[in-house]
């Protein structure tokens, strides 16, 4: 696995295929997009991802060579291709998605691509799953409704999503249960709720049950918190990353701490039967 900035290719003269697009997400069609060539090319578009910029190379072992697309945004198709054809004079295929659109305003397609590119280029059909068709904006549309099952189901894997522990209330020791509170930045999260998930810290994981939300019944802030189930992991710094592996029940507010405790407890209940 490697990631190269745009035009410091220092890896090029190997590859001879590369295929292109945002690869948000890295889910199931783009694996299956990329299987079969030596370098994906990665134009970061928009924000509120489901995997942010360099990330995406966690999710593949293919080299990843990352374009920004403010700077290659005012290309046209015919000087776009030319870029690809100087950043890998070797190039010999190019493998695009049945949607792939480039160059300014998007006036290239996978069609434009080929009759540009004197080599092959190879248009995938569009991939679907039992009937859904596999896009980034679809999963982005499951994980707002809470429906990690589908969501999961189209990346191939669990969603995850990563970010710094910073302090809390200081009101979950005393009164709730203890929990990490992290700052995430960057992703698209999924609807306001408590889920059964999996946490890691340093180099383990750990089941956990998990908290996205306002915290209406306290102050009102919106935090990303999680319950280590079982252990006391002490005092905790730096990044951590979270893995959804079901929605338990959505946002609530309680009138008193107390109530909100019980149900803690029921979530944590509930949350081990989905991770046994
Ligand atoms: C499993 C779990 C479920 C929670 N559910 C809710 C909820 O439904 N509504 C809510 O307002 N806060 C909920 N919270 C957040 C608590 O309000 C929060 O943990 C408490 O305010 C303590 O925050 P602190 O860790 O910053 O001290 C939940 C927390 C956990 C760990
Ligand atoms: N479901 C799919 N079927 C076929 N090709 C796809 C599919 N999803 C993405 N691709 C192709 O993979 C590359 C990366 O796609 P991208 O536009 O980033 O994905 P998404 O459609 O999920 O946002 C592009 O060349 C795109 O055309």
């Amino acid at each position: 696995m490697a990631h190269q900035k745009g035009n410091k290719l220092k890896i090029q003269n190997n590859i001879r295929s590369i295929a292109i697009g945002s690869f948000d997400g890295m889910h199931l069609a783009h694996r299956q997009v990329t299987a079969d060539v030596d370098a994906i090319v990665i134009i970061e578009r928009n924000g509120g991802y489901l995997t942010p910029g360099y990330k995406r190379s966690r999710y593949t072992d293919k080299i990843c060579c990352f374009y920004f697309f403010d700077k290659i945004r005012s290309l046209s198709p015919r000087d776009f291709v030319a870029k690809l054809k100087e950043d890998f004079p070797h190039l010999e295929r190019i493998v695009v998605g049945y949607d792939f659109a480039f160059g300014k305003e998007k006036a290239g397609n996978a069609e434009t691509l080929g009759e540009l590119f004197d080599k092959e280029v190879v248009i995938v059909n569009e991939i679907s799953l039992e009937g859904v068709p596999v896009h980034s904006r679809t999963i982005k549309a499951y994980l707002r409704e809470g429906n990690i099952f589908m969501a999961n189901k189209l990346l191939g894997r669990s969603y995850a999503i990563e970010g710094r522990v910073v302090p809390g209330q200081g009101l979950g020791r005393e009164s709730l249960v203890s929990t990490l509170n992290l700052k995430v930045e960057h992703y698209q999260l999924p609807l306001e709720g408590v889920y059964a998930s999996r946490t890691k810290i340093g180099k383990s994981w750990h089941p956990s049950v998990s908290f996205l939300g306002h915290r209406v019944s306290t102050d009102g802030s919106f935090a990303v918190e999680t319950h280590i189930i079982g252990e006391d992991i002490g005092s905790v710094e730096g990044q951590v990353m979270l893995e959804f592996k079901a929605l338990l029940r959505r946002n609530r507010k309680f009138e008193t701490l107390e109530k909100l405790k019980v149900q803690i407890e029921e979530d944590i209940a509930n949350a081990k039967k989905c991770l046994a």
